[in-house]
C-alpha cells in the first residue's frame, strides 16, 4: 500500500520521521564510518585502496589512483555520440546560467568622507567535487559541480569517483569533467575518498574544501570531517516535493512523484496537495507506474513509497496554505509546483532549495539541463543553505582603507567600544595615534 498520510492526522512521530527522513540514516552511520575516516588518516593510500577492493570489489594499486590522459581520450572514443551531444548542451545551458552569477573580482563603497571599504573576491585555491557512482553514473553531477568551480576560476579542481566493476570510471563522466576543465581525477569511492581528500595520502594530496552529494557514507563521513575541511553543502539522498492542486493532470503528477524516488530506498517522493480527487487519482496511478520500472528502480520505489522505514507517499491537506506551510517546514531539495498559478504562489514558498513552475518543468529538466544547479542541500537543510553556486567555490574578504580624516572620524568611537569591552591594548592602539613616517 502507498503511504497516503492525512495531514492533520499525522501524529508527532510521522511528522518527525518525515521531516527527518534520510538524515536518520546518516546519524546512525556515524560510529561505523569513523574507523574508515581514521583508518585512511593513519595508513593513507594502503587504507584507501583496501577499503575500495572492500566496497567496490576492485583492486587497484597507488599508480592507478590518478586517471591519465590516455584514460580521458579513451573515454571520448567510447562515449555514444548523442549522449556527448546531451552533456554538450546541458553543460551550455549550466554555464550560461552560472557566468550571471560571477560577481566582480572586487567592489568599495564610501562609508563616510575618507572611509573606503568593500570586498575582494577570490577564488578557493583547492576544491575537490565528490561525483558519486554507487547506483548508476552521473556525468550531470560531474558537470554540476566542475562547471561553476572553473567559471570561479579554483586553481585546482580535483574530482573523486568511485570505479565501475571493471576498475574503469565511467566515460560519460570523464568526458564531462574534461569538458569542464578539471584538473585532477582519482578512482576512489565512499567514506574512503572523503577521508583520502580531506587528510591527504601519498598520491592525493589534500584540498581545502570537498563539495558534492552521496549515499548515507560519504555524508557521514563529511559529517565527521567537519572542522577539519570545509564539506560544503549537506547533499545526501534526493528527494522531492511536488505541490499540486486539483487543476494538474494526474498522470504527469504520478510519473514526477517516481523521479526523485528511483535514485535510492533512502530517497523520498512525496506529493503535496488539498485536492483529495487528485491525490486519489495519484494513488491509483501509482503501482503500475512502479511496477513498470526495471529493477533494481522499482525495489526502490516499493521501499520509499510502501515500507515501514520509507519516507515516500501521498499528503492530502485541507487548504493550499496548509500545503504551503507544510513544504516550507519540510524545505525540499527539489520543489516541482502544479498548480493553476505558479507564479502567484512564489512568494509564499520559502524553504527549498529548487523551485521548478509549471508543467512543462518537471524535475529531470532541473536534474540536467534547464541550467540551475542540481547538487542541492537535502534533510531539511534547505532552510538555511543554498543551491551550489560559483559562491561555493569563491571567498570573501572585506578590505579597507581610511585617511587621517576618516581615521579622526571613528577612532574615537572605537577607543570607547574597546575601553567597554575590556580591550585596553585595543583602546591604545587608537589613543593618540600619530604617524611618524
Ligand atoms: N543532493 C544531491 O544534489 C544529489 C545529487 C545526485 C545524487 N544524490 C544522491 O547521491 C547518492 C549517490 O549514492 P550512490 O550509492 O549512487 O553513490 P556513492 O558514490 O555516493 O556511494 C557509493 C560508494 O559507497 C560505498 N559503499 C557502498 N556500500 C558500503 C558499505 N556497506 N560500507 C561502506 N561504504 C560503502 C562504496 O565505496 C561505493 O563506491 C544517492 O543517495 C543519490 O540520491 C544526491
Ligand atoms: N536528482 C539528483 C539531485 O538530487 C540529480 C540527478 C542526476 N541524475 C539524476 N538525478
Ligand atoms: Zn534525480
Amino acid at each position: 500500500m502507498i503511504h497516503f498520510y492525512e495531514l492533520s492526522r499525522l501524529d508527532s512521530a510521522q511528522r518527525g520521521r518525515l521531516l527527518r527522513r534520510s538524515e536518520t540514516v546518516i546519524d546512525d552511520l556515524l560510529d561505523y564510518v569513523r574507523p574508515i575516516v581514521r583508518d585512511v588518516r593513519d595508513r593513507g593510500d594502503k587504507a584507501l585502496l583496501e577499503y575500495i577492493e572492500r566496497f567496490d570489489h576492485v583492486r587497484l594499486s597507488a599508480d592507478r589512483l590518478r586517471v591519465q590522459q590516455a584514460d580521458i581520450e579513451r573515454a571520448y572514443e567510447l562515449l555514444d555520440k548523442n549522449v556527448y551531444a546531451a552533456i554538450k548542451q546541458a553543460i551550455q545551458n549550466v554555464r550560461t546560467f552560472h557566468e550571471r552569477q560571477l560577481p566582480h573580482e572586487q567592489w568599495f563603497t564610501e562609508i563616510a568622507p575618507g572611509i573606503t571599504a568593500g570586498e575582494k573576491i577570490t577564488p578557493i585555491s583547492s576544491v575537490a567535487l565528490y561525483v558519486p557512482r554507487g547506483k548508476g553514473a552521473f556525468p550531470s553531477v560531474m558537470y554540476m559541480l566542475a562547471t561553476p568551480a572553473s567559471i570561479a576560476k579554483v586553481p585546482r579542481i580535483v574530482v573523486t569517483t568511485p570505479p565501475g566493476p571493471d576498475g574503469e570510471i565511467d566515460p560519460a563522466s570523464l568526458v564531462a569533467a574534461d569538458l569542464c576543465g578539471v584538473h585532477e581525477i582519482y578512482r576512489a569511492s565512499g567514506a574512503q575518498a572523503i577521508a583520502a581528500l580531506a587528510y591527504g595520502t601519498e598520491t592525493i594530496a589534500r584540498v581545502h574544501k570537498i563539495t558534492g552529494p552521496g549515499n548515507p557514507y560519504v555524508s557521514a563521513a563529511k559529517r565527521l570531517l567537519y572542522g577539519t575541511v570545509d564539506v560544503g553543502l549537506p547533499a545526501g539522498p534526493s528527494e522531492s516535493i511536488i505541490l499540486a492542486d486539483e487543476h494538474a493532470d494526474p498522470e504527469l503528477v504520478a510519473r514526477d512523484l517516481l523521479v526523485e524516488a528511483e535514485h535510492g530506498p533512502d530517497s523520498s517522493g512525496l506529493l503535496v496537495t488539498d485536492s483529495r480527487v487528485l491525490a486519489e487519482q495519484v494513488l491509483a496511478l501509482l503501482p503500475d507506474k512502479i511496477a513498470a520500472l526495471p529493477e533494481p528502480r522499482q525495489s526502490f520505489c516499493r521501499t520509499g513509497f510502501e515500507s515501514d522505514k520509507g519516507t515516500g507517499g501521498i499528503i492530502l491537506t485541507t487548504t493550499m496554505s496548509e500545503a504551503v506551510d507544510f513544504v516550507n517546514e519540510y524545505a525540499p531539495e527539489h520543489l516541482e509546483v502544479q498548480v493553476s498559478e505558479p507564479f502567484a504562489l512564489l512568494p509564499d514558498l520559502k524553504n527549498a532549495a529548487e523551485i521548478l513552475l509549471g508543467p512543462y518543468t518537471p524535475i529531470p529538466t532541473g536534474n540536467f539541463s534547464v541550467g540551475t544547479n542540481a547538487i542541492l542541500p537535502t534533510g531539511g537543510f534547505a532552510h538555511t543553505y543554498s543551491c551550489t553556486t560559483v559562491y561555493d567555490f569563491l571567498k570573501r574578504t572585506g578590505v579597507a582603507y581610511m585617511t587621517q580624516e576618516g581615521y579622526k572620524a571613528v577612532s574615537e568611537t572605537t577607543r570607547r567600544l574597546a575601553e567597554f569591552e575590556g580591550f585596553p591594548a585595543h583602546a591604545r592602539a587608537v589613543t593618540e595615534r600619530v604617524i611618524r613616517r
